[in-house]
Parts: structure tokens; sequence; C-alpha cells
């Protein structure tokens, strides 16, 4: 482990060694208002997430897991209740957050390493540190070989990684991920997932996952936070009894990971056909 990545776990622990809150929802109600009628997308939401932890979210289409991930992001703010990260009221966009979205949104124009580098530059990193620490993702990510390749010659997986290493390069304690691997095919999807398990495990970074495949949310997490349809909220969070490190196939046959996804399967309601 790196001593960047020391420093964040330690980071990571609160008094006592305990882990601290990274992200905290009381009491959350979000309310849109459209031309047509006013929607009412989350109501009554509170989770807990503790620093270093992953938790997965899951729920129908529409019950407000986008809404969920920008109101941490500081990108809305919510009509009632609280949000905070790392003790502090969330009043605005957040620098020290990651995002990865369901497109890894890379531009066709820049290599990989400068894709990677926008980051730097949105945020004026100092360019020797930049440097290393996108040549440290590349490394992690598996991509080395390919820095200066450009997105139209890489593969559906190996654009949501270099999105990865992008989300990563200013070391966020949190990163947030909107359904990152909805577009790619199965295999791919399973490579990924173990990547990121390994990734979270050695930045101790907090995660948030959105993610429609019960399957992933179990593989990944250490906690499913279940919503209701909309008004979305937490119905029931579903605590994941496994170790850290997963082998795939055998994390899949576990009867810990079976019980977790058919109790997730039964709030969902069977008839979804969801994952
Ligand atoms: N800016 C907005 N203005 C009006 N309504 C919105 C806005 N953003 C979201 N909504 C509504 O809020 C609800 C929750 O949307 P959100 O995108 O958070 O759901 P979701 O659970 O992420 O959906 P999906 O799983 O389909 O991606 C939906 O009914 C949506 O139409």
């Amino acid at each position: 482990m790196s001593t960047v990545e020391k420093t964040l776990r330690a980071s990571a622990a609160g008094a006592e060694g305990r882990p601290a809150t990274a992200v905290g929802l009381d009491g959350v109600e979000v309310g849109f208002r459209t031309r047509k009628k006013d929607v009412t997308a989350l109501r009554d939401v509170s989770l807990d997430v503790a620093a270093g932890e992953f938790v997965a979210i899951a729920g129908p289409s529409g019950c407000g897991k986008s809404t969920l991930l920008k109101l941490v992001a500081g990108l809305l703010a919510p009509t009632s209740g609280e949000v905070r990260l790392h003790g502090e009221a969330v009043r605005g966009p957040r620098p020290d957050i990651g995002y990865v979205f369901q497109r890894a949104a890379l531009l066709e124009w820049r290599s990989v390493r400068r894709n990677i580098l926008l980051q730097a530059e949105m945020r004026r990193m100092p360019g020797e540190e930049a440097r290393r620490r996108a040549d440290e993702l590349i490394e992690m990510t598996g991509l080395t070989g390919f820095e200066d390749a450009y997105p139209h010659e890489l593969s559906g997986g190996m654009q949501q990684r270099v999105a990865l290493c992008r989300a990563l390069l200013h070391k966020p304690p949190v990163l947030l991920m909107d359904e990152p691997f909805g577009a790619l095919d199965a295999l791919t999807r399973e490579q990924m997932n173990l990547e990121l398990n390994r990734i979270w495990r050695e930045t101790g970074t907090t995660v948030l996952l959105v993610t429609h495949s019960i399957s992933e949310a179990v593989y990944l997490s250490n906690r499913v936070a279940v919503m209701s349809a909309r008004p979305g909220t937490v119905t029931e969070i579903v605590d994941v009894d496994l170790p850290a490190e997963r082998d795939y196939a055998e994390t899949l046959g576990r009867q810990e990971f079976r019980d977790a996804t058919s109790r997730i399967r039964e709030l969902l309601g069977a008839a979804s056909g969801e994952d």
C-alpha cells in the first residue's frame, strides 16, 4: 500500500479508530416543480455511510437513485432535510468527490492520459503530481500501454477504466458511481466488478454505487440500500456478510451471497425481472 493510500485510510478512521461517517443523509426530501406537475422524487431518506465503506443503492427505475447521488455531490439541494459530507452540511458542488456515470464521456480528441489529466486541469493541480498520479492509476486499472491511445481505439470497458482514473485523479475520499457498468457486456462487467473491488480495497475510498444489477450490488458492497418506488425512500438496508476480498465465482456460490440477493429480490419484487 502506498503512503498516500495509508494516509487516506488513516484519515478515514475517526477518533478511537472507529470509522467516521463519510456521507450522511437525514430526513431528506426532494421535490421537482415542472410546468405540468410537481414531483416528489425522494421522501424521508436517511442513510449513513461510514468512511471506507462500499454501499450500493438499488431500486426501481425513477425512484430517485441518481437524485440521491446528485445531492451528495452538491449538484442539487434537498427541499428539506440535510446532506452531510464528513460531518459538514453540503451547500454547493463539492470538489472532494469523484463521479463516474454510465457513459464514460471521454473527449475524442484527447489521448487516454490527457483525458485523465483533464481532472487536474479543471482543479489546477500541480502538473508533476498529476502526471505521477495518472501513471499510478493507469497501472492500477491495467491501462498500461494505452496511455497514448484515443477513445475510439478503446473497448467500452477500457473507456470506463479511463473514466474511473479521471474520477480518482484528485484522490477523492468519496466516489459516486451511477450505473457505471450498465452499458457493458456481461463478461466485461464481471471483470470490471473484480477490478473495482480491488481498487476499493487498495484505496480505502468510500463508494456509493447505483446499480440495477442485484448481483453486482451484493458482490461489491458492504451494504445495499434498497429503495421503494417514487417517492423513493430507503426501505431496508441489507448487510452483505462477505470478506472484503472477493473471488468472483467463489463469492457467487456462497450462502451469504444467495441470502443477500434473495432478500433484495424479495424487497424489489420478484416480478420486476431485474438482474
Ligand atoms: N431535474 C428534474 N426535473 C424534474 N423532475 C426530475 C428531475 N430530475 C429527476 N426528476 C424526476 O425525479 C424522479 C427520480 O429521478 P432519478 O433520475 O433520480 O431516478 P432513478 O432512480 O435514478 O431512475 P433510473 O433508475 O431510471 O435511472 C423521476 O420521476 C424523474 O422524472
